[in-house]
């Protein structure tokens, strides 16, 4: 373990210091005693597993909660934030995982409900369309937010949070939802921030990119600060180390896999979107077979949401034999009747779509187990199974909670997507569709839940996994397509399918056929 303090000591002092942060759920300590030091002209990298504590630590350092003991002092003197105006005020902004925009708003008026000035409204656009292109984040201020790609709406959050020129910025998990080619352009900014004298402090759960990226990291684990180290000179398997205490495995391919028969079989389903600024899909014709995993690449928003809502049954197709599931046309059941053919669901979105977030999680599990399981008996609840279904998951999927059944949205968001994942794994159902497995999840979590999409696999079922991370694609899928505005590409087997391949595709490039020999053979059958 080390402690080496901030990469580059000098003289300097530290704009923000929290000090013996503790902060207290009931019994639960979500932060033990945690203190960090965070130094102008530094990028500094907040690491830890899932539930660990570092929304907890950064909303405090935000003024969005109030520690239960410890304090922050701002150069050298004691400050208490009343809230995240007092904290922008000071000069401390933040840029969240999720985005606060409205889809029919313009740029323009997305930023200027987010800023506290008293600057018009033309002059707040020429400032935003200024330090856009100082900072090389082009944004036209008076497109609608709904024309834009997750990338360029990130990039309104950061602009948003520049145009406070902030002396602190701090970014939840600022990569997940990007592109490389986006991230990498984002790295740059940053780099360019850290140039002007800003204090950067940036959460992440993907550690090659906190080397190459940060001077300091700081570790915490089960709310405990476990060191501070200089990343550059760790490897991603020791930071992984520290979070974890312990190694974390590396996910193995079953042996002796058999492709079987399709299981899921999506014949050529064309779709009006519900929503006005949605996706059409057009066309889309796919067979995912027993016993593989198909991953569908694409840059969000070029019609996987939609894709998902067809298939899962919260919209029907407009013929049954648009979907085939186990042989029985679906396209038109219900997503319980979808269930009850022994297929499952698991959505993107967790709180409010994935799980309802003011439930107990056995109330959650009765929710989505009952059409399939033992939780339901003549008509009466089985409190002892949904409780049972609960335990399992929890154990199997090593999901860390403060009491044996909370309520949805008290758990940390790795930990939640832990829990659904699971639960629908658990209920080992023929054909699994799971949009974005590992998203927010920790390095040991997410390599657990790739294993079991894997295993899942092994033991003949289709897995269709749609993910905008590549590298995951890559790791556990037998074949990729691409959707792109609204089409899907050929698959192609994965272990020919290069970065720079799949990023053709998806600007919408003409694909490559996958033969039926190479599906088996990438299958190991
Ligand atoms: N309002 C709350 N009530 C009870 N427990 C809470 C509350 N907020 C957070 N916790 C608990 O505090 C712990 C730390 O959560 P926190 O969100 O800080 O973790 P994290 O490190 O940011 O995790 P992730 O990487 O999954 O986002 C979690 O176990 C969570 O369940």
């Amino acid at each position: 373990m080390t402690d080496q303090g901030p990469a580059n000591p000098s003289a300097r002092a530290p704009l923000l210091q929290a000090i013996g942060i503790t902060k207290r759920y009931g019994t639960f300590l979500a932060n033990d005693d945690v203190s960090i030091d965070l130094y102008p002209g530094e990028i500094h990298a907040l690491l830890g597993e899932n539930g660990a504590g570092k929304s907890t630590l950064v909303k405090t350092m935000y003024g969005l909660i109030q520690p239960s003991a410890g304090e922050l002092r701002w150069l050298g003197e004691k400050i208490e934030l009343s809230g995240p105006s007092d904290a922008r005020a000071r000069g401390i902004a933040m840029v969240f995982q999720h985005f606060s925009l409205f889809d029919n708003l313009t740029v323009a008026e997305n930023v200027a409900l987010g800023l506290d000035g008293k600057e018009t409204f033309a002059a707040m656009s020429a400032r935003l369309a200024q330090v856009s292109r100082d900072y090389g984040l082009p944004l036209d201020p008076r497109r609608e937010v709904w024309r834009l790609s997750v990338g360029e709406r990130q990039r309104i959050e950061i602009v948003r949070a520049l145009m406070q020129n902030p002396k602190l910025l701090i970014l939840d998990e600022p990569t997940a939802v990007l592109t490389p080619q986006e991230a990498d352009l984002l790295f740059t900014v940053l780099d360019r921030l850290k140039g002007e004298g800003r204090a950067l402090l940036y959460i992440s759960h993907k550690l090659d990119e906190v080397k190459r990226l940060c001077d300091t990291a700081t570790i915490l684990r089960g709310g405990k600060k476990i060191a501070t180290c200089n990343p550059r000179s760790e490897t991603a398997a020791s930071m992984a180390r520290m979070m974890v205490g312990a190694e974390i495995g590396e996910v193995k391919a079953t042996t002796a896999r058999a492709v079987t028969i399709p299981r899921l079989l999506i014949r050529d389903l064309s779709m009006a979107p519900d929503d006005p600024h949605g996706t059409y899909l057009r066309n889309i014709s796919l067979e995912v077979f027993g016993g593989e995993i198909l991953g569908i690449a694409g840059v969000a928003g070029n019609g996987q949401d939609e894709f998902f809502s067809a298939l899962s049954g919260e919209r029907l197709a407009p013929y049954e034999d648009n979907v085939i599931i186990d042989g029985e046309a679906a396209g038109n059941l219900s997503v319980t009747q979808r269930r009850k053919l022994g297929a499952a669901f698991v959505p993107e979105e967790r709180l409010g779509h994935g799980t309802a977030p003011r439930m107990k999680l056995s109330e959650n599990a009765l929710l989505t187990g009952h059409a399939a399981s033992h939780m339901v008996n003549h008509g009466f609840i089985d409190r002892p199974a949904t409780l049972k279904a609960v335990d399992t998951t929890t154990k199997t999927f090593d999901v860390r909670k403060a009491k044996r059944d909370p309520e949805a949205a008290s758990l940390s968001g790795g930990n939640l997507q832990k829990f659904i994942v699971g639960r629908e794994i658990l209920r080992e159902p023929g054909v699994l569709v799971v949009s974005q497995p590992t998203w927010g999840v920790d390095a040991g979590a997410a390599a657990v839940i790739r294993q079991a999409l894997v295993d899942l696999s092994g033991r003949g079922s289709a897995v269709l996994v749609i993910s905008q991370d590549l590298d995951e694609l890559a790791e556990i899928s037998d074949r990729i397509a691409v959707m792109f505005h609204g089409t899907l590409s050929e698959p192609v087997v994965a272990a020919n399918a290069t970065r720079e391949k799949l990023g053709l595709l998806m600007g919408g490039a003409a694909p490559e056929t996958a033969t039926v020999e190479e599906v088996s053979h990438a299958a190991g059958a």
